[in-house]
């Protein structure tokens, strides 16, 4: 009976979802018309403003239907409400759409009318009577999951002749316990009340959301990003939102939210590539990474971007008419301090010229050369190539990964760093910086820790100005300094380039780094430094912020803070809080708070809901045990633990044993052909592809990420790995979402 009472139920909302899809096709058939029509009438008027609507649902339409086919429907809720309100049921979905006779057929998740959606609680009903969500495979509901909301007013409505069966076990606890793959899902279908209240927040200065592990930080953020999409897009398209999280596999993790959710207009960037044409993969080691996070660093840039560019001349001698003119040490160091003080070092370029050209005139005392004048000498000057290869070289125009190589030299290092890194300290830097090649690519050399000393010494050299076409061949223009720089440097380049490479000018310009909107996740780990590049990229924006102290890496706090007031200027802050931990089972998530307050961190707590029965199990070798006793015991637990949830499983190491580990997974046959079709994959940072489902991660590398199943290895390894251990090995225990061991 209560089988046939639900596929009834399906069966109904079957009828309605293939309506849907008949109009959406109608909308696909529009918008090839206007595509046809080369987009003449989709401007004009009223009309046209509805074709083009149905191309941009259409298209919304189509990419979902690719990304999402085999898990999420488009059509996904029901509201049945009290009859004085509405007595037809009224339908969301991930886009909205009209029908022939322009009504709403389908409302969008983040239209106003959708809140109630998820605002609706049994408390506070908000004239819902039933809330139900529809599961779908494709175009086809696979089942319906009931809440009732108002049992007075369903009977009421029900006297009235409308049926309103509640069936289901409740859309939340299905979509929690599902298996988990290596892709984040959207969540639009099951989004919590105080989720909800972040994700429509008003989009003016920031927005913070914080709460404990798995309480949907990550993904209220996005669903926020695609939100303000749909309310101002003619804003966040055209200024752009920039989401930033803390690695490439994160970024790959998250990737498939916002499209299958119709949005694509989102730069996605990880840590390492928030500069445009840069992109570092590798971090430095802990030591290293907090010197190079360190505000002090800000310093060491700036002072770097005003250095003489090593190799480049130091003298210049000519003669000109009767006269033997030098620019010695004394001169150009006057020379150079008076371009330094008009302003950033590339910025000065056109006035190069010139100011070399003053001081060399004073010099002219003979009465021929004062007779013929300065305009005279300018053009002698400016015709002779010895002048132009020494202004070039001498000042030359710079780009950040250059100088950054500068830095590869102690001496050079020393001079720089007086003051403000110890000799200790320079010797950790020159380690990673001592094979730095300026003629080579620069992302490949270098770790996401330098990314920001790159963006720093960006902002301090400023951009190389871009000539006019229509100065050209003038020579005041030259004589004002509009000199062709990328013809000129040709010449100088085979003098003064280190290995001959010709300069170019970087594609991006500081001017274009600014966006609509910035997004941070796993905020709590931003270095002071990557804190001042991020900020660069909102100084006009609103912001979301994302975080969880009691995760952060980051060791020295209070410098972040400072720098994370810096980057958000003066702007109004709105603070959310998230209090249900909805990844981990409850069992696992007791294991991991208790750990927490063991070691003494304060650690925001959130409520797990979900109970599997499972408790975490911990395997204890004794301290004197064998490699091959460590092995096996490994290999035990992640068989074990492979065999019995379908989804994910992270093996968890400390950096020093990664390659220990993976070349164990290499050798264990069972697992490449386990029951469940697992395949190892060989270390994460190689990017795994879709279909491995063993992976081995370092601790740091699992942030933001979760998995079916987590064997952590040598937790006390992970703790006592860097300073801030104890907080990363809580980020690893709140990873699984059904089963956790630990082999220590
Ligand atoms: N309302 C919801 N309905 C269904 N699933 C949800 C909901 N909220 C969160 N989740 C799921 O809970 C898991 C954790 O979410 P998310 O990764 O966003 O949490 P987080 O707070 O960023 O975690 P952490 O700080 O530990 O990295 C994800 O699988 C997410 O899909």
């Amino acid at each position: 009976m209560a089988d046939e009472l639900v596929e009834r139920e399906v069966a109904a909302e079957q009828t309605f979802v293939d309506r849907v899809y008949r109009q959406l096709e109608q909308a696909g058939v529009a918008a090839q018309q206007l595509a046809r029509e080369g987009h003449s009438r989709g401007r004009l008027g009223h009309e046209g403003g509805l074709v083009e609507r149905d191309a941009m649902v259409f298209q919304a339409a189509k990419r979902i239907a690719q990304l999402d086919a085999a898990h999420e429907g488009l059509v996904f809720g029901r509201l049945d409400l009290d009859a004085a309100i509405d007595a037809a049921p009224r339908y969301v979905g991930r886009i909205g759409l009209r029908d022939d006779d322009h009504e709403s057929l389908l409302i969008d998740w983040r239209a106003p009318a959708a809140a109630v959606f998820y605002q609706a609680t049994a408390a506070e009903p908000h004239g819902v009577l039933r809330r139900r969500v529809l599961r779908s495979t494709g175009r086809r509901v696979v089942g319906v999951e009931d809440e009732l909301l108002d049992a007075d007013g369903i009977a009421a409505a029900e006297e009235q002749g409308r049926e309103l069966p509640i069936v289901g076990e409740g859309a939340l606890m299905a979509q929690l316990s599902r298996a988990r793959d290596r892709s984040m899902h959207s969540i639009v279908a099951t989004i919590q009340a105080e989720q909800d209240k972040a994700i429509r927040a008003p989009s003016r200065g920031v927005v913070t959301i914080s709460g404990g592990p798995g309480t949907g930080k990550t993904v209220v953020a996005l669903h926020r990003a695609a939100f303000l999409l749909y309310t101002d897009r003619q804003r966040y398209e055209r200024g752009g939102v920039l989401v930033v999280g803390p690695s490439g596999v994160f970024m790959r993790y998250i990737e498939r939210v916002l499209p299958s959710l119709g949005e694509t207009a989102v730069a996605l960037r990880s840590l390492g590539e928030v500069v445009d044409e840069v992109r570092a993969t590798r971090h430095d080691e802990p030591a290293v990474a907090d010197i190079k996070g360190s505000a002090r660093m800000a310093e060491l840039m700036r002072r770097t971007a005003r250095q003489q560019a090593p190799g480049s001349p130091r003298e210049f001698r000519v003669f000109w008419r009767d006269d033997r003119l030098v620019l010695d040490r004394g001169k150009l160091g006057q020379v150079r301090r008076q371009l330094m003080s008009q302003g950033l070092r590339n910025k000065q370029l056109p006035r190069v010229s010139h100011a070399l050209l003053d001081a060399l005139w004073r010099q002219v005392r003979g009465e021929r050369g004062r007779e013929q004048g300065r305009e005279r000498f300018n053009e002698d000057m400016l015709s002779r190539d010895d002048f132009l290869d020494f202004a070039l070289a001498w000042w030359p125009p710079l780009d950040a990964p250059t100088v950054l190589c500068w830095l590869r030299d102690p001496e050079f290092l020393a001079r720089v760093a007086e003051g403000l890194l110890s000799g200790e300290e320079q010797r950790l830097l020159l380690k990673t910086w001592a094979d730095l090649d300026p003629s080579r690519p620069i992302s490949p050399q270098i770790a996401i820790e330098d990314v920001p000393l790159l963006d720093e010494l960006r902002y301090a050299l400023g951009d190389v100005p871009q000539k006019a076409d229509d100065e050209r061949d003038d020579p005041i223009a030259l004589i004002e300094g509009a000199v062709d720089i990328q013809e000129l440097m040709t010449a100088s380049d085979r003098e003064f380039a280190p290995s001959g490479r010709a300069w170019r000018p970087p594609v991006s310009s500081i001017e274009d780094d600014g966006y609509a909107h910035v997004l941070v996740d796993e905020a709590q780990d931003l270095t002071p430094m990557q804190w001042r590049m991020v900020g660069r990229r909102g100084r006009t924006a609103s912001w979301t912020i994302v975080g969880d102290p009691a995760q952060s890496s980051w060791p020295v706090p209070a410098e972040s803070d400072a720098a994370r007031a810096a980057a958000l200027e003066r702007k109004q802050i709105h603070s959310f809080h998230l209090s249900t931990n909805y990844r981990n089972s409850a069992e696992i998530y007791a294991h991991a708070a208790a750990y927490a307050e063991r070691v003494g961190l304060d650690a925001d707590l959130p409520d797990a809901v979900r109970r599997t029965g499972e408790e975490p199990v911990a395997v204890e070798l004794p301290a004197d045990a064998s490699a091959a006793d460590l092995e096996a015991a490994t290999r035990a637990a992640v068989l074990d633990v492979a065999g019995r949830v379908s989804g994910t499983v992270g093996i968890v190491v400390p950096v020093a044993r990664r390659s220990e580990v993976n070349a164990w997974l290499a050798s264990w046959p069972e697992l490449a052909h386990d029951a469940a079709g697992a395949r190892a994959a060989i270390d994460s940072s190689v990017a795994p592809s879709g279909d491995d489902r063993v992976v081995v991660l370092t601790g740091l590398d699992t942030k933001g990420l979760e998995f079916d199943a987590i064997v952590v290895v040598r937790p006390q390894e992970i703790e006592d790995e860097s300073a801030t251990g104890r907080a990363t090995l809580y980020v690893v225990l709140t990873r699984a979402t059904q089963l956790l061991t630990t082999v220590g």
